[in-house]
Formats: structure tokens, C-alpha cells, sequence
């Protein structure tokens, strides 16, 4: 092995957290510039300025029901109708009334707004009633005062936050744009239809690899799918530089070990990606790596090897991939909820063991489940995420752990 050969350079697996760091900073330094997308068009994005109210909240003191706005004692005479989406006439004369609809400007001069049903009619056709000590309208400026921040840089852009923006005045927002994703599906054992046997296994990540990474906020056409790639250098290295013509980030499943037909390696060389992880100290999916490749156009491009053992490529999306993403998208990288284990879960020595866990979220603990050897898919089925034992140590029932959580959506699994 010569130095530059990027075989030698696998010797040492990075510590799991220094390792999630590392790809997070990458990606951040990567992140491409924001841009202006329509309200309509941004939910998934993510927000690359704070947003700041570009009004009052509410923006003019507005009645918060249908009644009477009134000016002065009672009984007042009725001089006018106030609806929602004008200004009104300002009420200037003691007793005075503009009938008010919920929503509308309360006029310049309104001592207060009597509800329609607080009031009662005079026999001359005047209204009269009491009015409540509290305000009925709302105060310019109580929900937020123009130019007040309401939420920080590098959120996710969810419905929430669009009707906060239109509300607040927004037409479009300044986001990055959620990174494109493609998928090269390495082994020549694998099938993509029909039953396993034979020495034969199906595919079981190609399928769902894209939906994990969905679920991260990448956009995944399934013409960038692509697999099983053959079991050959060139084969590889086609397949690595067209779909690094077309995406931020290329996940490639299986071959990051060094086997008589594992060609990611060599392939990644030929491509002239440097690493920025290669291999991790954590079990299962040690040999998971991140590599950057700079296009002819000076822009950087991520390649994610994660392992082929199908729950080790699982690990490696939410090691790595996870926090790759979140920087491409200028988002922080991701704080780890914690949750108290239920039952012991064994350690495994100076690696940082991922161990599939379900979360009672009602008690706040976790439960290792069954089925969670590294080529089996049973346990991940039923899981929420991974418990993080830490090198060196062993999870003790009773103990609070991080833990990992699979992109599911909160209430997802029964
Ligand atoms: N001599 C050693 N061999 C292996 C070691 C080791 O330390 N020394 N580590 C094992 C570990 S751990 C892992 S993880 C795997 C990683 O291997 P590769 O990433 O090179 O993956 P492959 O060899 O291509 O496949 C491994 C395994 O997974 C199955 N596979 C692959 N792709 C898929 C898929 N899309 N769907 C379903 N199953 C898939 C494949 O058939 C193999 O059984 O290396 C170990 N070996
Ligand atoms: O680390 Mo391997 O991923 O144990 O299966």
C-alpha cells in the first residue's frame, strides 16, 4: 500500500461523537447559499435568516368579537358599521357607537367594545350595556413588537412556522434548499424482486434507504436509485461520477470493507474524494464512512458508505448521514433526547454500542428489543431509535442514556 492509497488511511476509526462533529462541520461548510422561496414552497426547507416580524403582531388594535365599539357613556347612538378590512371612522363624539365585527380595526377613539350579546337595545333605538373591565380588542404589538425575532436561523420550515411568516407579513422566505440525494445499491448477490434463496438476498435498502432519507428532509427522485451496481471498479467509479453529477450527497450501500469485490475504496480514489470519516468506533457499522469530492465547478459533494449489513447502514444514517444533513442545511447538529433504561444492555469495549430501543414515552424509558443482530431488519421495525452505551461501559436499568431516534414522526409506531 503506497501512502496515498486511501485503504491505508482506514487504520482508525474516529470516537462516535468526534465523528458526528466532524461531519456536521463538513456539511456546514459546504451548505449552499439561501434562497427566496414562496410561502407555499418552503415547508421541508430550512430557514437561513431568523425571522423577525416585519409588523406589529397584531399590526392594528383589533376587536377580538362581534359587538359594539363605543366613545363615551351610555346609551350610545349608533353612527356606523366597522368590518374586518378597513379603517374605520374615528369615533369623536361621547356616546357614540360603530357596530364591530370580530377582526376589525377598533376605531381611533373607542373607550371599549361591548359584546353583542352584553347588550341590549333603549327603546329610541340606542344601545346600552356594561362593559367588561378587560379589553375585548387586541393591542398592537402583544403577540410581538415589529422587528422582534420570533425564531432563529437553521429551524426546519414546518406549517407552523409558514403561517407565523404570513402572518407576520411574508411572501416568501430566505431558506436552503433541502440537499438531493442519490443511491448506489453495491452486491451482486442481491435481488430486487422475489423471494431470498439460493445464496441470494433481496435488497432490502434500496427500497428503503430513499424513505429514511426522505424522512431527513432530502429530496430523492427514484431515477437516482440506482442498483445493484455490478461488482466491478469501473462499474463503481461510472456509477460514483454520475450520480455525483446530480446530487449534493451519494449514499452507497455495502462494500466499505476491503473484500475481493468491495470497490467503494477504490473507487472513491479514483474519484479523488478525501475523507472526512473513514470508519467509526461504534458497533454495529464501524466501517461506515463520509468522503467530500469537489466538482469541476469548485462545489463540494458528499459520498455516505454505509455498511451492507442492512441494520449497520441504518446506524450509519443516523450517525453520520443524520448530521451531514442537518450542516448541508445549515441546521445545528442534533441534540440527542435522553431516556432511562429498562433493562441492562451490554457494552461493547472501546466502541460506543448502538443498541435498538423502544421508548415508552409515557414513562420516559427505554427497552431493548429482540432480533437486533446487524444483518437483521426484525428489531428496527419495532424500534424508536438507538441507546448510546459509551465505550467502556455497560447500560445499567436505571441509568439515563442519549439515545438516537429513528426520523419517524412522533406517535408514528402503535
Ligand atoms: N474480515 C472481516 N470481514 C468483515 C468484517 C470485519 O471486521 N472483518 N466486518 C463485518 C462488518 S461489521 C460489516 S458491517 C460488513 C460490512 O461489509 P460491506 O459494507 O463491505 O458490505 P458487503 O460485504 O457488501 O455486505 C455485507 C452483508 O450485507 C448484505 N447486504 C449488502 N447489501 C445489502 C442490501 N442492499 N440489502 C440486504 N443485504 C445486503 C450482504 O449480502 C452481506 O451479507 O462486513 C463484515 N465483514
Ligand atoms: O459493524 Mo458490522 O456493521 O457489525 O455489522
Amino acid at each position: 500500500m503506497s501512502a496515498a492509497d486511501p485503504v491505508a488511511a482506514a487504520a482508525q476509526p474516529v470516537d462516535w461523537p468526534q465523528a458526528r462533529a466532524r461531519v456536521h462541520a463538513a456539511g456546514l461548510a459546504a451548505a449552499p447559499p439561501a434562497v427566496a422561496v414562496p410561502l407555499a414552497e418552503a415547508d421541508g426547507q430550512t430557514l437561513a435568516e431568523p425571522l423577525t416580524t416585519l409588523t406589529d403582531l397584531p399590526a392594528f388594535p383589533t376587536s377580538s368579537v362581534d359587538g359594539w365599539a363605543v366613545h363615551g357613556a351610555p346609551p350610545w347612538r349608533i353612527v356606523g358599521q366597522a368590518l374586518a378590512g378597513s379603517v374605520p371612522t374615528p369615533l369623536t363624539e361621547d356616546g357614540t357607537t360603530v357596530e364591530i365585527a370580530t377582526g376589525a380595526m377598533v376605531p381611533v377613539g373607542a373607550d371599549g367594545v361591548l359584546r353583542v350579546e352584553e347588550s341590549t337595545r333603549t327603546e329610541d333605538g340606542r344601545v346600552t350595556g356594561a362593559l367588561r373591565p378587560a379589553p375585548e380588542w387586541r393591542a398592537p404589538g402583544e403577540e410581538a413588537r415589529a422587528g422582534e425575532q420570533l425564531l432563529p436561523a437553521g429551524v426546519p420550515v414546518d406549517p407552523g412556522l409558514i403561517g407565523l411568516a404570513a402572518s407576520c407579513g411574508y411572501d416568501s422566505l430566505p431558506v436552503r434548499r433541502a440537499p438531493r440525494a442519490a443511491l448506489l445499491v453495491f452486491g451482486d448477490e442481491l435481488l430486487t424482486s422475489g423471494r431470498p434463496g439460493a445464496g441470494r438476498v433481496r435488497d432490502a435498502l434500496g427500497p428503503a434507504v430513499p424513505a429514511w432519507l426522505r424522512r431527513y428532509g432530502c429530496t430523492v427522485d427514484p431515477a437516482d436509485v440506482t442498483g445493484p451496481v455490478a461488482d466491478t471498479l469501473p462499474a463503481h467509479v461510472a456509477a460514483l461520477r454520475a450520480a455525483l453529477d446530480r446530487a449534493d450527497l451519494v449514499c452507497t450501500t455495502g462494500g466499505t470493507m476491503h473484500g475481493p469485490v468491495d470497490h467503494l475504496h477504490p473507487a472513491l480514489a479514483e474519484v479523488g474524494a478525501e475523507y472526512v470519516v473513514n470508519t467509526v468506533a461504534v458497533r454495529p457499522g464501524f466501517p461506515m464512512m463520509v468522503a467530500r469530492v469537489v466538482g469541476t465547478d469548485g462545489r463540494p459533494r458528499f459520498v455516505a458508505g454505509l455498511p451492507g449489513n442492512p441494520q449497520s447502514a441504518i446506524v450509519a444514517l443516523v450517525s453520520l448521514v443524520a448530521p451531514l444533513l442537518a450542516g448541508l442545511q445549515g441546521r445545528p447538529l442534533p441534540t440527542l433526547p435522553q431516556a432511562v433504561l429498562a433493562e441492562p444492555i451490554r457494552g461493547r469495549g472501546n466502541y460506543t454500542h448502538l443498541a435498538l430501543v423502544r421508548i415508552d414515552s409515557t414513562r420516559g424509558t427505554a427497552h431493548p428489543v429482540q432480533h437486533v443482530g446487524s444483518a437483521m431488519l426484525r428489531g428496527l421495525a419495532q424500534a424508536d431509535g438507538f441507546a448510546v452505551i459509551p465505550p467502556g461501559r455497560q447500560g445499567e436499568p436505571g441509568e439515563r442514556v442519549a439515545v438516537v431516534p429513528l426520523p419517524l414522526i412522533f406517535g408514528e409506531r402503535p
